[in-house]
């Protein structure tokens, strides 16, 4: 009989799992997965189950990575909640299944996997696509993911400057007093992205919430925000005259409503970059259009239960 599988909470999915091993099993991943060999990798398109009445989804995020063993599946629900509620609005679960006998190995909360594995990811292009001297990064959004976006860029690089934007001042004031170095709270988005370097996206938005008059020429735009195919965090002045990066094509024609409804060409995904089929237009004003990948979520959490079975 099957052994139960190992159970971790978000507790210890945050303690297990760490930069410094993450960013590189991203990069591979991402890599090896813009090669497109499905003897390799598969992962579909994530599936989506609108929860209307509640302003809610439901997404399953299968991978099978043959070389490395993992079959995994991450189950995430994200709603668009109202100004004040105290509910998380991105909450997920990640199973790991044995390959070849198809028992559950591991449950594990998927929360700490989703902040870290896409902040991390941006961080990746980030490296690739910033200007070569960037002084000025600017996060616009106070939730998770500005959280954990603030703790890898300030680990990674190193910035002259962080500012912050949250559409509640004092929600991005709270962002603030939990963090260590210093942060510069801005009253407009206007103030928050002019002559930023690196700009974060990380809103519920579902309009604009970006301008391209205000981007300066050559900066970097990681966008995180904006998974449904109808919902928007740039403009079309941003997103037409930007070089746009994506993690996965197939994702971002089917999910981001900054690519669908701004008509803009997505030039490479990240992991062709990786794997040197494209170039990184670093000159250039670029966008790193994030949507999230099941392949992203097996490979951490591969990581957490190595960590976790190393000291057990
Ligand atoms: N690309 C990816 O892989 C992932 C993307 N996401 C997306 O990233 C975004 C942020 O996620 P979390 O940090 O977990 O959410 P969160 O709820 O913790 O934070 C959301 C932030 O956006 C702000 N916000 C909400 N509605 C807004 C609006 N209309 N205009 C401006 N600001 C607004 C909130 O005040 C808050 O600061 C969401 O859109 C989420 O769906 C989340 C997980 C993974
Ligand atoms: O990749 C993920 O996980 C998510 N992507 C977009 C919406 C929330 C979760």
């Amino acid at each position: 009989m099957a052994e139960s599988p190992v159970l971790l909470n978000k507790h210890e999915v945050e303690r297990l799992l760490s930069y410094d091993d993450l960013i590189p099993r991203l990069e591979s991943v991402m890599g090896k997965f813009s090669k497109r060999d499905s003897s390799e990798m598969i992962q579909p398109v994530r599936s989506v189950v609108p929860i209307q009445q509640h302003s809610g989804f439901l997404g399953v995020m299968p991978a099978y990575l043959a070389a490395e063993g993992i079959l995994c599946t991450k189950m995430v629900t994200f709603y668009q909640r109202p100004e004040g509620s105290s509910l998380p609005s991105t909450q997920a679960t990640v199973l790991l299944f044995h390959p070849e006998h198809g028992h559950v190995t591991a449950i594990m909360d998927g929360e700490a996997i989703t902040a870290k594995r896409t902040a991390a990811v941006s961080a990746i292009s980030a490296k690739l696509f910033m200007p070569a001297l960037s002084e000025v990064l600017c996060i616009l959004g106070s939730g998770q993911q500005a959280r954990s976006h603030y703790d890898v860029f300030t680990k990674v690089f190193k910035f002259k400057e962080v500012r912050v934007w949250s559409r509640r001042r004092e929600m991005a004031h709270r962002f603030v007093n939990d963090l260590q170095g210093p942060v510069r709270v801005c009253s407009s988005v206007k103030e928050a992205v002019t002559g930023a370097d690196v700009i974060v996206t990380a809103t519920g938005a579902s309009e604009p919430v970006l301008f391209g008059e205000w981007v300066k020429p050559g900066a970097h735009v990681a966008a995180v925000g904006a998974c449904r195919p109808d919902w928007r965090e740039l403009d079309d002045v941003l997103m037409r005259g930007a070089v746009v990066y994506v993690d996965s094509r197939e994702g971002a024609t089917a999910e981001s409503g900054d690519i669908i409804l701004s008509g803009a060409q997505v030039f490479a995904e990240l992991g062709e970059v990786i794997n040197g089929s494209f170039p990184a237009q670093r000159e250039k004003t670029t966008i790193f259009k994030s949507l999230g990948m099941g392949i992203q979520d097996a490979v951490s959490a591969k990581l957490v239960l190595e960590k976790w079975n190393s000291k057990h």
